[in-house]
């Protein structure tokens, strides 16, 4: 038996979470003994590589986290909010690195993680690229360096079955911007316009939010200034960023102790 770092996938069926499950098995570092998906669907009891349409995998597909996570050493997860404050209970209770790719986590949900951490090693983050957690750090240098006259808007593109605004990526690079600008987010925060809004507010950081087809993920940060704009920009264009970014911090946390991380933890930036 190896001693691989042994990783469950959760919302195996989704986008992310068969870009995972192929990253996780080509990888050399670690090896796949999960996948879990929401109690009722198709793929519960099937081998999981038939499932996907290839050859038998010998991992069975379950609606039984508990079950899956008992003999792993991480869990990567991109589900859904409620999905994820669960299986945050139980990568606590079984001491696994639990990596949280879900976006559209409200306060309740972010504050639920707390108690898992004092167990268990969490790395969180809305975007597990290179590109963009760089991008956070350009973002917060040049918004540090320009005044209120400036106005900041976070443009993010996605595909049509994404089911939060803004994206978590918009919001990393919205609280980049504040923190630059020495502000708080929450209180500076413009989204969703529409009819008579009035003029904008000086000193906001407005969010604006595109779906349509199958964008992987498209993000701009936009200074617009008197007479100049400057225009950040970070385009995805394969998935595979993700999972390979996801894949890195649960390898990163095996040795770490619990807390609560996030990918520039990982990336050391
Ligand atoms: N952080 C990042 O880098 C990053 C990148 C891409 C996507 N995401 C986020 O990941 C999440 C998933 O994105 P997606 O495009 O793969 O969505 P998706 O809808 O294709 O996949 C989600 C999967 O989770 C499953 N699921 C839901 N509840 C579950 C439960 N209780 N138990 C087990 N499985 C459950 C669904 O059945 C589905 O298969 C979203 O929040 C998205 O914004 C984050
Ligand atoms: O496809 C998605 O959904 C994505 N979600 C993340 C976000 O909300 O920023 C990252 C990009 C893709």
């Amino acid at each position: 038996m190896s001693d691989l770092p042994g990783i469950v996938i959760t919302g195996a069926s989704g986008r992310m979470g068969q870009m995972l499950i192929r990253t996780v098995t080509e990888s050399d570092k670690a090896r796949l003994v999960g996948a879990v998906e929401r109690a009722g669907h198709d793929w519960i009891g099937q081998d999981l590589g038939t499932a996907m349409g290839g050859a038998p995998s010998g991992v069975i597909v379950t609606d039984d986290p508990l079950e899956a996570f008992s003999g792993a050493q991480a869990v990567i997860d991109f589900t859904a909010p409620a999905a994820t404050r669960e299986f945050a209970k139980l990568a606590a209770q079984a001491r696994l690195t639990h990596v949280i790719g879900t976006t559209g986590m409200d306060e309740d949900d972010i504050a639920a993680l707390k108690p898992c951490a004092r167990h268990a090693v969490i790395v969180r983050a809305g975007n597990m690229s290179l590109g963009v957690n760089l991008l956070t750090q350009l973002t917060k240098k040049v918004a540090q360096a320009l005044d209120a006259d400036w106005d900041i808007e976070v443009i993010e593109a996605h595909h049509n079955k994404k089911v939060d605004a803004p994206s978590g990526t918009a919001l990393m690079l919205g609280e980049a911007a504040a923190e630059g600008r020495g502000i708080a987010l929450s209180e500076n925060r413009e989204s969703g316009r529409d009819g008579i809004t009035g003029a904008r507010k000086r000193g906001a950081i407005g969010f604006s939010a595109i779906r349509g087809g199958d964008i992987v993920g498209e993000h701009d940060v936009l200074f617009a200034g008197l007479g100049e704009r400057i225009i950040l920009r970070h385009v995805a264009t394969d998935r595979a960023i993700f999972a390979r970014g996801a894949l890195k911090a649960a390898l990163w946390g095996q040795d770490k102790a619990p807390g609560e991380y996030d990918m520039m933890d990982v990336l050391g930036l």
